[in-house]
């Protein structure tokens, strides 16, 4: 559809009110908007629901925006893959009524949208776009395996000197890796730990 490609409709996946879980801004409360549609294909990702987006209805910005306005002033944009689609148009509208716009990435396609904040969480079968790797201000490297360290490591070494850099437990995975991540970040205190906190406090 023409206004989808436009950004000016987005396959709206879920839109929540929650506390981010996850890296620089844990612990701030911040309005979700989950668009679907992303062929990644993590085999550990934890939203596999959200990656046809033909299952999620193509849903006006502006009603988007308009519920977003009442909740809270910090926009997280998530999906799926959100940089799938055109985010011009929709951070453009958040940006006037006042908000902050974050996304969540993978960084697959190309940059487009107004951000506050870019969490950068780079995968191998889809590496990010140059742009996002010189724009992202947090990097964020999921730990499933040992092989994950050395995977962090190459794409730190693609980041800006500011961008703060992040290992998080892939879920599944965290009573065997954060031991690991515990030890690795003592050793290479660049990095931080990041933890889904959402996920331990039973909370979207
Ligand atoms: C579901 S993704 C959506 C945004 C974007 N596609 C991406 O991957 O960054 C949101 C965040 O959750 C992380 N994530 C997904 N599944 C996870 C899991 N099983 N354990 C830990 N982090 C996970 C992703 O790496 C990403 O940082
Ligand atoms: N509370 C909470 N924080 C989050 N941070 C990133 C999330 C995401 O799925 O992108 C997420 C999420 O799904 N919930
Ligand atoms: S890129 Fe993000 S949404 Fe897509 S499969 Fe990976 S974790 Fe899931
Ligand atoms: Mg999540």
């Amino acid at each position: 559809m023409e206004l989808v490609e436009k950004g000016e409709m987005l396959p709206l996946m879920e839109e929540f009110y929650t506390i981010q879980g996850e890296g620089h801004h844990t612990g701030t409360a911040a309005y979700f908007i989950r668009v679907g549609g992303c062929d990644v294909g993590c085999h550990w990702c934890d939203v596999k629901e959200s990656w046809n987006a033909e299952t999620h209805p193509p849903t006006e910005i502006t009603s988007i925006v308009d519920n977003a306005v009442k909740y809270a002033n910090t926009i997280v944009i998530t999906g799926g893959e959100p940089l799938t689609w055109n985010m011009d148009p929709l951070t453009q509208r958040l940006k006037e009524r006042g908000l902050k716009t974050h996304i969540e990435t993978s960084g697959a396609y190309p940059l487009t949208g107004v951000w506050d904040w870019i969490c950068l969480s780079p995968k191998k079968m889809k590496l990010p776009k140059e742009e996002v790797y010189n724009a992202a201000d947090e990097l964020k490297v999921i730990v499933y395996n040992q092989h994950d360290f050395k995977f962090a490591e190459e794409q730190a070494a693609k980041v800006s000197e500011s961008c703060e850099l992040y290992l998080q437990p892939e879920w599944s995975r965290r009573e065997k890796m954060m031991p690991e991540i515990v030890d690795y970040v003592m050793t290479h205190p660049k990095w931080k730990i990041s933890l889904q906190t959402h996920k331990y406090l039973n909370i979207p």
